[in-house]
């Protein structure tokens, strides 16, 4: 089991995961929320400090996207095998054929 799924499981006192797992969705999805605009800005720098920060941003936005799977019960393989299915589709590709299927239900 996983750091975050047993954090998920047990929730231990003095956790900062169990923190954000108790505050839900809300919580989680806020700190995701906040990461993301960090991520953004940081990949906006110039230079190594910049991608250097960007790195670090994006290691706060992945582990807080890793506790929100976490609080649902959901694995890394399941995300994998779900990238996986799309493999070799064109996102283009995609949302061509459900624009269309769009098309057909209206
Ligand atoms: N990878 C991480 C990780 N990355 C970022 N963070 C925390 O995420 C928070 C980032 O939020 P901010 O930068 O906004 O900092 P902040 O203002 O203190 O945060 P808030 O109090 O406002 O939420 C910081 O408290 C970081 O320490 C992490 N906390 C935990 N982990 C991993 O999770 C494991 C379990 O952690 P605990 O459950 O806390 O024991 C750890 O061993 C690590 O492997």
């Amino acid at each position: 089991m996983s750091t975050l799924a047993e954090r998920a499981a047990e929730r231990p006192a003095g956790s900062y995961t169990t923190k954000l797992l108790d505050g839900g969705a809300d919580a989680i999805g806020k700190k995701i929320r906040e990461e993301a605009e960090e991520l953004i800005e940081a990949a906006g720098e110039a230079g190594a400090d910049g991608r250097a920060h960007a790195v670090y941003e994006a290691g706060d936005l992945i582990y807080h996207t890793l506790v929100m799977l976490a609080w649902r019960g959901i694995s890394l393989d399941e995300v994998a095998a779900e990238l996986a299915r799309r493999e070799g589709t064109s996102g283009l590709a995609e949302k061509a054929a459900r624009q269309s299927n769009d098309g057909l239900t209206k």
